[in-house]
């Protein structure tokens, strides 16, 4: 039994007793009067919190600043792993048979609805284990536990690697890429080596300020390329997707190597069209060697399973692509352009090698997930038309004559579209689940969580929770507004800091993340002004 009191909040305040241990019982108490029950299955800490929150008519209490509990309570109440709930493990088979096509009943193509099913039967932590070549996987569905984890993080967060990719930059091509292999499936020291040292020039505004002009310039050039190929009843073709992915290849190129590929113009370079294939090939294949069929990580020679060659050729091609241009952007320098990312990246260690593995990284994730997130934005407005109208408006005000160029206040200015994004990316984040590697034993949803598991954070079920996010099925850009034409709506203006993440958290977040925010700001403004 626990008890407690507080001078504080007077008589009352505490007039429960809480029993831990209990596991799948309910828990009575009345506080002030007010009856209340608590699921048993709540470790102690949630117990109290749920307790204070009622107590408090709020339903976010910062527990430390209330009431401590020690650290060593949290640990001794902490249920154990094993009782994690979860779909059970077969003898021998484990968990993968439920991912195999025909007999399992998870389609990895469907990774958001495996993950709904997840929390709809067993609730907000899930546990899949007995994975075979993997560790196992923790599925978060609640922001709070997300934070705990977040605010626990260390110097080297580890987001839990394709092993595969690890394997292509640290095995395969272990040559190619040696000590530095960029921040992508590389972790601990070598990490934040390479990180600490890029960020300098990924994060400033003051560098994302410089490429306003030339992210703007491909933007109009992605808008002229619409009105081409525009058929008579105004539509795009089917195929409008890789449009996108062109833009989003073109801008990351003037990015990353200063260079400009042609990939908006109709006869192209076909190697750009290569790359693009590739980065695609390369998704899809990540999820089946990783989670369906990861038989290549016990086989001497894994090229010789057909899907790992798939996935190894298009990394390959990405290479190869990827070293062209940057020797060709190498010798083309511009001594003129001293605040682009390549001359700083340059300039950082005199290593040309540093500017073309960074340059890898960007090509690798900077293609597909700008380009899916403006195919959803641009989806969800021509969905809405309320909502573009309001748009249209607000784009109308702040740039009165069309043509005028960007510059950063007026993208300031832009509040209503900045929403519109943050609402897409609520809806539909592009990367539907984060994670992160436990590097040392933590209490989570008051479990036991070793260290080596894989937490899974459920941003995509979570963000389409009523719970979290009020009238969460409907597109409401208000809801991020700073003043909310919602606002005695309480529900609808208020979410948890963590309920979204799109670009992730803390040290390990999104390094391309302030360009991914102006080539999409830019891009949605030229196609709906
Ligand atoms: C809508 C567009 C984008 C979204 C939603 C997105 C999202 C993310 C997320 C969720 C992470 C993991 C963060 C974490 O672990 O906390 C990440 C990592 C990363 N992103 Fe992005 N990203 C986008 C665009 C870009 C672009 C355009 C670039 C490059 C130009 C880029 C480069 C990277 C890199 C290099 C990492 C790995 C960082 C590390 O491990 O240290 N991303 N991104």
């Amino acid at each position: 039994m626990v008890g407690g009191s507080n001078t504080e909040q007077g008589e009352n305040w505490f007039t429960a007793c809480v029993s831990a241990g209990d596991s799948d019982s309910f828990f009575f108490g009345e506080i002030g009067g007010e009856c209340f029950s608590i699921n048993g299955n709540m470790n102690i800490a949630k117990r109290l919190q749920k307790i204070i929150a009622i107590r408090n008519k709020s339903s976010v209490v910062n527990l430390d600043e209330v009431f401590q509990i020690p650290e060593e309570n949290i640990w001794r109440n902490a249920l154990p792993y094993e009782q994690i709930p979860g779909p059970t493990a077969l003898p021998i088979l484990g968990n993968n048979w439920r991912f195999i096509p025909y007999i399992g009943p998870y389609q990895i193509e469907n990774l958001d609805k495996i993950s709904k099913d997840l929390y709809q039967h067993y609730g907000s932590i899930v546990k899949i284990d007995k994975l075979f070549g993997r560790p196992d996987m923790l599925f978060v569905f609640d922001p709070d536990e997300i934070e705990n984890v977040f605010r626990q993080e260390d110097a080297m967060p580890h987001r839990p690697a394709m092993p595969s990719l690890n394997y292509y930059k640290h095995v395969y091509r272990k040559e190619f890429f040696g000590e530095d292999a960029g921040v992508i499936a590389v972790h601990g020291e070598k990490w934040q080596k390479f990180r600490s040292k890029v960020n300098k020039v990924m994060l400033q505004p003051k560098i994302t300020k410089t490429y306003i002009k030339p992210i703007e310039t491909i933007a109009m050039e992605f808008v002229q390329r619409i009105d081409k190929i525009r058929d008579s009843n105004n539509e795009v073709p089917s195929d409008f997707l890789n449009e996108l992915h062109k833009w989003s290849l073109e801008s990351v190129a003037k990015i990353a190597l200063d260079v400009r590929l042609g990939c908006l113009e109709d006869h192209a370079n076909p190697d750009t069209q290569k790359m693009i294939d590739a980065v695609n090939t390369f998704f899809i294949n990540v999820p089946m060697l990783e989670i369906r069929m990861p038989f290549w990580r016990v086989l001497k020679n894994p090229m010789i399973y057909p899907a790992f060659k798939t996935y190894i050729n298009a990394l390959d091609t990405i290479r190869e692509i990827c070293m062209k241009y940057v020797e060709a952007a190498l010798e083309n320098r511009n001594s003129e352009e001293e605040q682009s990312v390549l001359q700083k990246v340059l300039r950082l260690d005199n290593n040309t090698k540093t500017a073309v593995i960074l340059a890898l990284d960007m090509f690798l994730v900077g293609i597909d997930t700008t380009s899916n997130a403006v195919a959803s934005i641009l989806y969800q407005l021509a969905l809405h038309q309320d909502k573009q109208q309001i748009l249209f408006e607000e784009l109308a005000n702040v740039l009165p004559d069309k043509n005028s160029e960007f510059d950063e206040r007026k993208l300031d200015q832009m509040v209503y579209l900045k929403a519109c994004i943050k609402e897409t990316l609520r809806k539909y984040p592009v990367v539907i689940g984060n994670g992160r590697t436990t590097t040392r034993d933590l209490v989570i949803g008051g479990y036991h969580i070793p260290k080596g598991v894989q937490i899974i954070f459920q941003h995509c079920v979570i963000s389409n929770t009523e719970k979290y996010f009020a009238r969460c099925d409907e597109y409401v850009p208000e809801r991020w507004l700073k003043s909310c034409p919602y606002e005695n709506d309480v529900s609808l203006s208020k979410h948890h800091p963590f309920a979204s993440l799109p670009f992730g958290y803390g040290k390990r977040m999104c390094l391309g993340r302030r360009f991914a925010d102006l080539e999409i700001q830019t891009i949605i403004a030229k196609v709906c002004i």
